[in-house]
């Protein structure tokens, strides 16, 4: 029986750099930010519905959506965000959920599902162990301005838009603090997935 994790964690607390961790135990990662990226190239549906409803100001030259403008409009304003969640979201679950049951068809040991918003958008059902990735609120807010070289009040406005990352931790089956080195949270990772027989 294949054992879907589900990672999260909140805004730069370290999803994407443990999710590449578990290339070393061959387990394959499904990540939602990058099929919010493909559901909304130029020609799919969800394209054409931002257009519709953020206008035109929102492409760049070449008609592809323009992450940042779009990014500095909903990620200030919550109604505004809820409007693209609600038009990305369930594209992306459609494609995740797909690709969860080919790997569960090929009897693979485990996969992951990468999901920023695991539980913002109640998707804890889809998987069987959560595992969040945490910092302290002042590591994270460091990174995410150093990581997108942005100020302290746009840092701050993504991660208002999120769960505070110690509630989410307070839901989890397992934590991680990803507060010290990359090799600290790797034995972290090591030393959870051995507990849960996964390797
Ligand atoms: C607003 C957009 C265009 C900004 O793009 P940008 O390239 O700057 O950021 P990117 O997509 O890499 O996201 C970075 C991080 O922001 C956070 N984030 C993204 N979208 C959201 C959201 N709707 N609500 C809260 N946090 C979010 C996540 O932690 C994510 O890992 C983009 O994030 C988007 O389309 N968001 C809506 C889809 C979504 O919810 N994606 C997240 C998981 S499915
Ligand atoms: N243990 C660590 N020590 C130092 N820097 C780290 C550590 N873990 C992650 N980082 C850095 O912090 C930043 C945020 O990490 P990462 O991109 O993995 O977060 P994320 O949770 O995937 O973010 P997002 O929600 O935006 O997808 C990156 O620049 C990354 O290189």
């Amino acid at each position: 029986m294949t054992v879907v994790l589900g990672l999260t964690g909140s805004i730069a607390t370290g999803k994407s750099t443990v999710s590449l961790m578990f290339d070393e135990y061959d387990i394959p990662v499904i990540d939602a930010d990058k099929l919010a990226r493909e559901v909304v190239e130029p020609g799919e549906r969800a394209y054409q519905d931002i257009v519709e409803t953020f206008g035109s100001d929102i492409l760049r030259v070449d008609h592809k959506i323009d992450r940042k403008a779009l990014g500095d409009i909903v990620f200030q304003n919550e109604d505004k965000r809820k409007k693209l969640n609600a038009i990305v979201h369930p594209a992306v679950r459609q494609r995740m959920l797909q690709k969860r049951d080919e790997y569960v068809q090929e009897e693979c040991k485990a996969v992951v599902l990468d999901i920023p918003l695991l539980f913002e958008s109640n998707l804890a059902h889809y998987v069987d162990k959560i595992l969040v990735v945490s910092v302290d609120e002042q590591t994270q807010l460091q990174r995410l301005m150093n990581r997108d070289q942005s100020s302290q009040e746009e840092a701050m406005s993504r991660i208002n838009a999120q769960m505070p990352v110690a509630e989410k931790a307070k839901r989890a089956n397992a934590v991680i603090d990803n507060t010290g080195s990359k090799r600290e949270t790797y034995q972290q990772l090591e030393a959870i997935l051995r507990q849960w027989n996964i390797i």
